[in-house]
C-alpha cells in the first residue's frame, strides 16, 4: 500500500530534552489519521517535523512520497498545514487572505481568484468574503484559515487541534467539513487532546504520550479499552422530573442520576442539548449548569498502560500493518 505519511524513528530533542522519541507511524492515503495526546505530549512537534517547520533531530518523514531531509520543497507543495495559531491577516478581508495565500503558495496569478472563490464556496464563507478577518467569529476565523492551507490543492493535510476552543456547533460544523474534505480525495492527518473527536472522526488514531507511540489502532479499539462516549452533566432545579421526562428521548441512550447530578450520554449531544432545553423551557425546570465532557486523556493513559482490555490496540499492532 502506498502512504501519504511515513515516519521512521522520527526523532526531535529541544537541547537536551527529547521531545519527540522515534515515531513510526504509516497513513494511508486517503484517510483521516487521529493523532490523540494530552498537552505537551509532542504532537505539534511531530507535525512541524513532518512539513519542514521545525528541524529533525534523527529519523524522518516521507511525505507524499518525498523525505522531509531530501526533498523539502517537494513536500510542503504537497501538505497544507493549520497550526493553532491562525498566520491570517486581521486587517485583510478574508478575499484578500486567501489571495495573498495562494501568492504565497505560488498559485499563478491567472488561476488564483477562481480558485479562492472555489474555497469560499466550499467552506460556506460566501457571504464573508469582503469580511476582514478580525471581524469573524472563532468558528470562521478557524474555517479560513483552513481554506488559506489548501489553496495549493495539496493532497495532504496536516490539523494542529482543529476544535480548540470552538462551541459544541462550530466544533460539529468544522468535523462536517474535515469529512467533505476527505470526500475531496484529501489525507488529513489531525491532533487533538480530545479522545471522543479523535475516535468520531478519524479511520485510525495514533496515541502519544511523553514523546512516544503508545497505542494504535482502529477508533473501535481505542472505544474498547476507554468508554469515550460525551456526557452532558445538568445541575438542574428538578433533576427526577427532567429525568423521567427524557426517557422517551430517541436520541439519548442513557440518563441517570448521580449525586444530584444528571447525566446524558446521546448518541448525538447537539441534538440532546436542543431536546433537553425544549423539556426544561415546558416544564419550568431552572438550570444552575450544563456542561459537556468526555473522557479526558489521564483516564485514557492509565488504561494504555496497565494495559487493561489493551486487545489489538498496542504499539504491537503498527508493526504489523506492514505486511498489509
Ligand atoms: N521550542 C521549544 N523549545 C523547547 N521545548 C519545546 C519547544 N517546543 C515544544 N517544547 C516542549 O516539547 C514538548 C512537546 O511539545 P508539543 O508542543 O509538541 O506538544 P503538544 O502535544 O503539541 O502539546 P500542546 O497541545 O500543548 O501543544 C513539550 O514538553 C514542550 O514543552
Amino acid at each position: 500500500m502506498e502512504y501519504a505519511i511515513i515516519t521512521k524513528d522520527l526523532t526531535k530533542y529541544y537541547g537536551d530534552f527529547l521531545a519527540v522519541d522515534r515515531v513510526n507511524l504509516r497513513v494511508p492515503f486517503n484517510t483521516i489519521y487521529g493523532f490523540l495526546g494530552p498537552n505537551g505530549a509532542g504532537k505539534t512537534t511531530t507535525i512541524r517535523m513532518m512539513c519542514g517547520l521545525t528541524n529533525i533531530s534523527s529519523g524522518d518523514a516521507i511525505v507524499n512520497g518525498h523525505s522531509v531531509r531530501k526533498e523539502p520543497e517537494k513536500v510542503k507543495a504537497s501538505v497544507g498545514v493549520v497550526q493553532d495559531i491562525s498566520n491570517l491577516y486581521p486587517e485583510l478581508t478574508c478575499f484578500d487572505n486567501l489571495m495573498f495565500s495562494a501568492e504565497m503558495h505560488g498559485v499563478p496569478k491567472r488561476l488564483r481568484k477562481e480558485r479562492v472563490l472555489e474555497l469560499l464556496e466550499f467552506f460556506d464563507l460566501e457571504d464573508k468574503k469582503d469580511e476582514k478577518f478580525a471581524n469573524l467569529f472563532r468558528g470562521l476565523k478557524r474555517r479560513l484559515t483552513i481554506a488559506a492551507a489548501l489553496v495549493h490543492k495539496p493532497k495532504i493535510l496536516l490539523l494542529d487541534e482543529p476544535t480548540l476552543v470552538l462551541d459544541v456547533k462550530s466544533r460539529r460544523k468544522m468535523w462536517a467539513l474535515i469529512k467533505a474534505l476527505k470526500e475531496e480525495d484529501i489525507t488529513i492527518f489531525l491532533t487533538s487532546h480530545n479522545v471522543y473527536e479523535v475516535s468520531h472522526l478519524s479511520e485510525r488514531v495514533a496515541v502519544i504520550n511523553k514523546g512516544r507511540i503508545v497505542a494504535e489502532g482502529k477508533p473501535s479499539e481505542l472505544k474498547r479499552l476507554v468508554p469515550y462516549d460525551e456526557t452532558i452533566e445538568l445541575g438542574v432545579s428538578d433533576p427526577k422530573r427532567l429525568l423521567e421526562r427524557l426517557k422517551g428521548v430517541d436520541v439519548i441512550d442513557r440518563a441517570y442520576l448521580d449525586k444530584g447530578t444528571l447525566k446524558v450520554v446521546a448518541r448525538d449531544s447537539l441534538v440532546a442539548i436542543e431536546e433537553i432545553s425544549q423539556v426544561l423551557r415546558e416544564e419550568g425546570i431552572d438550570v444552575n449548569f450544563m456542561s459537556l465532557r468526555s473522557a479526558d486523556m489521564e483516564e485514557v493513559f492509565l488504561k494504555i498502560v496497565e494495559g487493561e482490555g489493551v486487545g489489538r490496540f498496542k504499539q504491537g499492532d503498527l508493526h504489523s500493518q506492514e505486511g498489509h
